[in-house]
């Protein structure tokens, strides 16, 4: 089975993307199967910079295609907040369960209405002495008032996608894998995929 890099380590994404890979007969493997690779400081602004980073770093390392993932949470109200800094919003730990308590602090009061939240996740794909190639997907909703549900990760049970009652975190993972910010940003790439079977 052919291999795709992915340079993550988040746990949750890692398992979303060896689902969509699985599809193409093509295995995922991530930084947490590859422990001699660094970790990449995400110094970038924007999810294209952290994505790119993260990406052109490993390629660089392997001299082979791979693929990033730089994805957050961006609410209205908060005025784009937590956005690039999803991942560490209430602490460098990366605690999910603090940052869901600090955005739902930060929302205190504010009606159902004015709650509206998007995820972005934008896909790098870098080879060596090639330009990098993104992709962006995108899934619209709004932050509910409590957590709730128990699958996916980060802010998901907090995140009620549009045309729905549950958050992401009471959807199955195969509901969250048809709609998600994620699946998405891989539609953008699927193209790549289905000509040459492969990312390059
Ligand atoms: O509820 C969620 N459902 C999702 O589907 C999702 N996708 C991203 N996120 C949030 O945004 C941060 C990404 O930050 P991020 O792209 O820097 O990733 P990360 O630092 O966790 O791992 P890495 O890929 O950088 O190794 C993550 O930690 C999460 O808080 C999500 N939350
Ligand atoms: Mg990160």
């Amino acid at each position: 089975m052919k291999q795709i890099i992915i340079a993550t380590k988040n746990k949750g994404k890692a398992t979303e993307f060896k689902e969509f890979f699985n599809a193409y007969d093509m295995a995922a493997v991530s930084l947490n199967e590859r422990e001699e690779l660094p970790d990449v400081e995400e110094t970038g602004e924007t999810f294209e910079q952290n994505a790119a980073l993260k990406a052109e770093t490993i390629a660089n390392i392997l001299s082979q295609p791979v693929l990033a993932d730089d994805s957050g949470l961006i609410i209205d109200a908060l005025d784009g907040r937590p956005g690039v800094y999803s991942a560490r919003y209430a602490g460098e730990d990366k605690n999910d369960q603090a940052n869901i308590n600090k955005v739902l602090t930060e929302l205190e009061g504010v009606p159902q209405k004015d709650r509206t939240a998007r995820f972005i996740c934008v896909l790098a794909v870098a080879r060596p002495n090639t330009e990098t190639q993104f992709y962006q997907g995108i899934c619209n909703g709004h932050i509910s008032i409590a957590p709730s549900g128990k699958n996916g990760f980060g802010y998901d049970p907090i995140f009620i996608p549009d045309g729905y009652q549950e958050t992401m975190a009471e959807l199955s993972p195969k509901v969250k894998n048809q709609i998600s910010h994620r699946k998405n940003a891989i539609l953008q790439l699927e193209e790549t995929i289905r000509k040459n079977r492969s990312l390059y």
